[in-house]
């Protein structure tokens, strides 16, 4: 792919409104990756507009349609390369074509096979000067989840968790509120508002039986996951409430009783996954399942048990622990009792931390492998 370096001084200025209009549907547009767009004229915005859901127009529709006839000999800064491709909606090269652009900046190519440097090939076939690579790193920072999702099959995993001081998710007679302080907590919530899917295991459930909901007021309940091998958990748990506006899964194995799993599958809102395993869900392959059903970021939120057989099993991309100013001793449980490394120096590394203390509790963020695109994820300041 060739990559050029545009030259107008204007151009960081309107690709990162084009970031910052992207961003504002975060959490809405899986399966497909947040995009922003501006078109430009004379060093003015004449026309702007953002990827908002899955199966609606793509940024660059919205832009064009807002610029109307000034798109003509306008220069369009879209954080993704335009698609060439008939998805659910049509292809927006064409579209920037009809509408007479003579410049694109773009910044970055699409990772979908279906686009790839086509879109970018296309205009250029058609004369249009097209720039490529301005923020990148920011444009695919904001992508992390749709780039790991369309390359592997794989949702993009987040292990968040709190714990004390000296390494403990509760005391040892399974006391866990509250761990983090009250602006962690309400961090938690923003988190859960722009994953897809929140999984916890059986023992979480068991022990604390936390809704897993989103308490913001214009948040969205993400999808609940449970991991449930034997399908133990209580008919009455608060997650199979049919009040949250979203589905609960619970993924089990042909150890689930026959009876239990008929009636947990009667409860509306309530899908269970049964797979054809004695005990252990087959972690990877329920992976791969939400990302058929269009679900590609997971929030983990427990137990030590669950996390630490993801870690092992090299599917989890992403940590956010809140360490509390706390200590509290003897044998309470960790954050990831399912991880056995028995040699330091086999010890998974993070990469690219960030750290902050804005909460009252030490907030870590890191990435279990190292890549070039990390950075501090941007807030969502609001939306519209
Ligand atoms: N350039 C661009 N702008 C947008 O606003 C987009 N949503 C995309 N998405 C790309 O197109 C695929 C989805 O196509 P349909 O929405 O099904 O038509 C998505 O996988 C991206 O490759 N691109
Ligand atoms: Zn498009």
């Amino acid at each position: 792919m060739q990559t050029s370096s545009p030259s107008n001084s204007n151009d960081e200025r309107f690709m990162k409104r084009a970031l910052d209009l992207a961003i504002k549907a975060m959490g809405r547009t899986s399966p497909n990756p947040l995009v922003g767009c501006v078109i430009a004229k004379d060093d003015q915005i004449v026309g702007e507009g953002y990827h908002l859901k899955a199966g609606t127009p793509h940024a660059e529709v919205h832009a064009l349609a807002d610029a109307g006839e000034l798109a003509r000999d306008a220069t369009a800064y879209v954080t993704l390369e335009p698609c060439s491709h008939f998805g659910r909606t049509p292809p927006c090269a064409e579209a920037l074509i009809r509408a007479g652009v003579k410049r694109v900046v773009v910044a970055m190519s699409d990772p979908n096979p279906l686009v790839s440097g086509r879109g970018i090939a296309r205009l250029r076939e058609i004369g249009i000067q097209v720039d490529v690579g301005l923020m990148c790193q920011e444009a695919s920072l904001i992508n992390e989840v749709f780039i790991k999702a369309i390359t592997t099959g794989l949702p993009f995993v987040v292990y968040k968790t709190a714990m004390t001081l000296d390494g403990k998710i509760a005391t040892e007679t399974g006391d866990s509120r509250w761990v983090s302080s009250e602006g962690s907590r309400q961090y938690v919530h923003q988190l859960r508002d722009r994953y897809d899917v929140i999984l916890a295991g059986s023992e979480t459930v068991l022990i604390d039986n936390p809704a897993l909901t989103c308490r913001l007021p214009s948040g969205r309940d993400p999808i609940r996951l449970i991991v449930d091998g034997k399908l133990r958990i209580p008919e009455n748990a608060q997650v199979l409430s049919s009040s949250a506006l979203s589905p609960c899964v619970i993924a089990t194995t042909q150890a689930a009783s026959r009876e239990k799993l008929g009636r947990l599958n009667l409860l509306s809102g309530v899908e269970v996954w049964q797979y054809d395993t004695p005990r252990h869900v087959p972690l990877e392959k329920l992976l791969c399942d939400l990302v058929r059903r269009g679900w590609t970021s997971v929030l983990l939120e427990g137990g030590g048990g669950l996390a630490g057989t993801l870690i092992k099993e090299q599917c989890v991309d992403k940590v956010e622990f809140f360490i509390a100013p706390k200590l509290v001793g003897g044998n309470g449980p960790s954050p990831l009792s399912g991880l056995h490394i028995q040699h330091m120096s086999d010890a998974l590394e993070l990469h690219d931390l960030l750290f902050d203390m804005n909460s009252g509790d030490l907030h870590v963020t890191g990435y279990t492998s190292r890549s070039e695109i990390k950075g501090q994820m941007p807030e969502v300041s609001k939306r519209n």
